[in-house]
């Protein structure tokens, strides 16, 4: 049973569809990072998902139930972090953390949990004085509690600062380690890249792709480009005749080779060495995730798989 699926998942505010026909579907035990430009929809849905927005039209299944009318048996299972939570300014963290132990009839120790989230040092510190990097880390430690078998978390890494995000990337992996879903929507394309097993794309409210990093790179025409430093530069044809070389260029003594896929580059250094030229320095470039972004958010699928 998939954690999430969305069947023809619509929401309109006005003449204005904010989310567009959306299927998707999160496996069990799954990383999946939901992206999209500013405005996309994703906050839309995931409070879909939350039951804290209405769909205008479709299905929600979250754990194999309907979050509008067994929202207790959704809630019991999941944690989340929603865009706009609300903490209270004059308790103390710890005093947030026991509160969600307690919703959650729940045994978690809440200094352990604010230790997980680098809040240990703070624990007695009412939270109106947090900075916003702090609330979202004693928002991410309460979504922790009680091991749930699926996090929906939107924009974990706002505010965090870089020990902030890398923390977030080990919570990530050990939370799915331990068997649970992940779903979260973010901007930090290195993060999403260090940590998902698949991302989603949206664009407008509709759902551009969804794919491993790996595949997305492929049919976006993320050739990886091979730098070979040689000790006499042979002729550009010479590689083009390489099957799956797309582009040839030369500065100095540096080829830059475009290949279509990881094949190609030893063929690429093959060819190299049968013109009679010694590779000195070998360097891979992959399609940065952020290109492999802008390709699908820029223009329709059908355009980025012609
Ligand atoms: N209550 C509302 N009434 C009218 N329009 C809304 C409402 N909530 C969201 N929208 C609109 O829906 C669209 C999608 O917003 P949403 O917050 O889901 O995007 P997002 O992908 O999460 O964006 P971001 O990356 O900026 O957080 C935006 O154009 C937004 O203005």
């Amino acid at each position: 049973m998939p954690s999430i699926e969305t069947n023809e998942l619509t929401k309109r505010y006005g003449d204005t569809v904010v989310v567009d026909d959306l299927d998707l579907e999160v496996r069990a035990g799954e990383v999946f990072g939901f992206l999209g430009p500013n405005g996309a929809g994703k906050s839309t849905t995931i409070d879909m998902l939350l039951d804290f927005v209405r769909p205008t039209s479709g299905e929600v299944r979250v754990l194999g139930h309907d979050p509008r009318t067994e929202s207790v048996a959704v809630r019991d299972r999941i944690g989340i972090l929603p865009e706009g939570y609300a903490l209270y300014d004059r308790r103390t963290a710890r005093q947030h953390v026991a509160f969600a132990v307690e919703l959650e009839d729940a045994d978690d120790d809440p200094d352990a949990v604010l230790d997980r989230v680098g809040l240990a040092d703070d624990a007695d510190r009412p939270v109106g004085g947090f900075s916003k990097g702090m609330r979202q880390r004693l928002a991410l430690g309460m979504a922790l509690v009680d091991d749930p078998d699926l996090l929906v978390l939107d924009e974990p890494s706002a505010g965090l600062d870089p020990s902030g995000i890398r923390e977030l990337r080990d919570i990530i992996r050990t939370e799915a380690d331990r068997g649970a879903t992940v779903f979260f929507s973010s901007h930090v394309l290195e993060q999403v890249e260090a940590v998902c097993d698949r991302v989603g794309i949206l664009r407008e409210g509709e759902l551009a792709t969804v794919d491993t990093i790996d595949n997305l790179r492929e049919r976006a025409g993320g050739a990886s480009t091979l730098s070979l430093t040689v000790d006499t530069v042979p002729e550009s044809s010479v590689l083009e005749a390489v099957d799956g070389v797309r582009d040839v260029t030369v500065d100095g003594n540096t080829l830059r080779v475009a290949c279509a896929d990881p094949s190609v580059k030893a063929a690429v250094i093959a060819a190299v060495e049968d013109a009679g030229a010694t590779v000195e320095d070998i360097d891979v470039e992959e399609m940065s995730l952020e290109s492999v972004f802008e390709t699908y958010t820029e223009r329709t699928p059908s355009e980025v798989e012609a």
